[in-house]
């Protein structure tokens, strides 16, 4: 587990680093790629994020607020349940009123805009909405929406069912027979059974991952079309 929250850690200091220019698209995307393939939990990334958030290095701050972004439109519910709890709309209340720099204030708020936009038909992101009308009435001044600000990446990989027998063979999973996730269908498998890996272009995941035998003659069938 450290191997992979290691990883995101450098990342995290490139995506961030106060002497870029311009923002570190790859490192950001590749953070996005480690919390899609379950390396990094949505909650990790957050809480390492909310200390860039607050820096007093205007650059740092700012490319923190693109890194959320970029998770908010790449990774799926993970991330959104996580960044649309109250204790993380708190959060950003908070940096609206003490931020120090204007352009991470100015960000802040077109990005709740267009996160209740995307998440209006959805009551599990209550607090968000919450967040917005508590800082209308406390005088911020939000821009105009813009709609393709609130689309999100397609397909994310479906979270992981639990289970005490194998999805497909049955076998009971003890302290032998350990259980594996196959990450095209989330369902919870033997070793025999999620043998084989793949990508799976489709959840944005470039690298070879563990899936089960039915989403391996899946994902690797010659496509009809
Ligand atoms: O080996 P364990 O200590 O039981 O831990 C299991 C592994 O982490 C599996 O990863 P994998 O799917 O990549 O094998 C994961 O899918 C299971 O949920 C975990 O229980
Ligand atoms: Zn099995
Ligand atoms: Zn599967």
């Amino acid at each position: 587990m450290f191997a992979r929250t290691g990883n995101f850690d450098k990342l995290l200091e490139k995506a961030t680093s106060h002497l870029l220019m311009d923002p570190d698209w790859v490192s950001t995307l590749q953070i996005c790629d480690l919390i899609r393939q379950n390396d990094v939990q949505p909650r990790y990334a957050l809480a390492a994020l909310k200390k860039k958030l607050t820096s007093t290095n205007p650059h740092s701050a700012y490319y923190a607020l693109l890194v959320v972004e970029s998770m908010v439109k790449n990774c799926g519910p993970v991330v959104h349940e996580e960044l649309t709890a109250k204790a993380f709309c708190d959060f950003l209340h908070d940096l609206a009123k003490t931020t120090v720099h204007e352009n991470v204030r100015t960000k802040l708020l077109e990005l709740i805009q267009a996160w209740n936009f995307a998440f209006r038909k959805n009551p599990k992101h209550g607090a968000l909405k919450d967040l917005m009308a508590a800082m209308k009435a406390e005088g911020y001044k939000f821009p105009v929406l813009r709609e393709s600000d609130a689309m999100f990446a397609a397909d994310t990989a479906p979270e992981w069912a639990d289970g005490d027998v194998c999805h497909r063979c049955r076998v009971q999973f003890n302290i032998i027979q350990r259980k594996h996730h196959c990450r095209a269908c989330g369902q919870v498998f033997c070793g025999q059974c999620t043998s084989r890996s793949t990508t799976l272009p489709k959840y944005g995941i470039e690298k070879e991952v563990r899936v089960c035998d039915s989403c391996f003659e899946q994902a690797t069938k010659p496509s009809t079309t």
